[in-house]
C-alpha cells in the first residue's frame, strides 16, 4: 500500500479506533480522504484469525460502496496478519 503518512482524518481517528476504550465513533470527512481505510483497519484489528466465524459486519447503503469496501479490506488484509471477513450477498 506504500502509504507514507496517515491522512488528516486517519491521524485523528486511528488512535481512537485502535486503542481502548473502543467507544462508538462517528467520522465525517471528504471523499477519498481515507475513511474506509480507517474503519477496515479497525475491523481487522479486532478479528481473531483462529475463530472461523463472522466477527464483523459492515453495512453499506449501496452495492457499489460494499464492493469498494470489500476491495479495500482485501488490500489491507494482505498487509495484516489476519484473516478477516467474507462478502455477504
Ligand atoms: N494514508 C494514505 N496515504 C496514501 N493513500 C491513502 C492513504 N489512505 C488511503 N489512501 C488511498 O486513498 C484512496 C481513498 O481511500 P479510502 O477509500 O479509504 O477513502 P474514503 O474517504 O473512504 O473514500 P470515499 O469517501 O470515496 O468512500 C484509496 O485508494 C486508498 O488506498
Amino acid at each position: 500500500m506504500k502509504f507514507q503518512k496517515p491522512s488528516k482524518i486517519q491521524a485523528i481517528s486511528l488512535p481512537m479506533i485502535l486503542n481502548p476504550p473502543n467507544r462508538d465513533l462517528i467520522v465525517q470527512a471528504h471523499n477519498g480522504s481515507g475513511k474506509t481505510t480507517c474503519f477496515v483497519l479497525g475491523m481487522l484489528s479486532r478479528v481473531d484469525p483462529k475463530l472461523q466465524a463472522p466477527q464483523a459486519l459492515c453495512i453499506c447503503p449501496t452495492r457499489e460502496l460494499a464492493i469498494q469496501v470489500m476491495k479495500m479490506k482485501e488490500k489491507v488484509k494482505e498487509k495484516c496478519i489476519v484473516n478477516g471477513g467474507n462478502c455477504i450477498r
